[in-house]
């Protein structure tokens, strides 16, 4: 018998400095992919708008305030993990309020769209790389 699908929700973002970098952030050790280099975001809850999961997350994971009218959408991962199907759409984000402090990850870096590459991500998160170089050049 095969299982019904599960489709998992997650709203991320891709911060981006003066300097046209991106934020990314080391997944905690003992969660699923741990060590990964990630967008900060997390999973949408029943009955939470996506922009509200996001706020949210930013707020807990990074310690910053970001405004609704401040997230951009730029594009969306779709991926089989073995046990969910993720979905996450991706937003950009240039306007904040705070200073961005690790509270959750094991470590953050700023990085150009092209250096992505060189950073071990998820798997659903390779195919985000091309539309962040494009929107921000490498
Ligand atoms: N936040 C985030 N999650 C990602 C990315 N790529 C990717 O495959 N995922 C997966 C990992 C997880 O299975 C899921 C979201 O996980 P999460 O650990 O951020 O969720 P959360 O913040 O709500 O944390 P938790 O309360 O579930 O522990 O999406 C990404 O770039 N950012
Ligand atoms: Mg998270």
């Amino acid at each position: 018998m095969t299982l019904p699908l599960k489709i998992t929700l997650v709203a991320a973002c891709a911060l981006v400095d003066a300097d046209g970098r991106v934020l990314v952030a080391q997944r905690p050790e003992g969660k699923a992919l741990a060590g990964l280099w990630e967008f900060p975001g997390g999973k949408v809850e029943p009955g939470e708008r996506p922009e509200a999961t996001l706020i949210r997350e930013l707020d807990e994971e990074l310690g910053i305030a970001v405004k609704e009218a401040c997230l951009a959408p730029l594009t969306f991962a779709s991926h089989a993990y073995e046990t969910f199907h993720l979905l996450m759409p991706l937003w950009i984000c240039r306007r904040w309020e705070g200073s961005i402090q690790r509270k959750e990850h094991q470590a953050l870096q700023w990085l150009r769209p092209a250096r992505l590459r060189d950073i071990p991500m998820p798997p659903a998160d390779e195919p985000l790389i091309p539309a962040l170089i494009d929107l921000l050049g490498p």
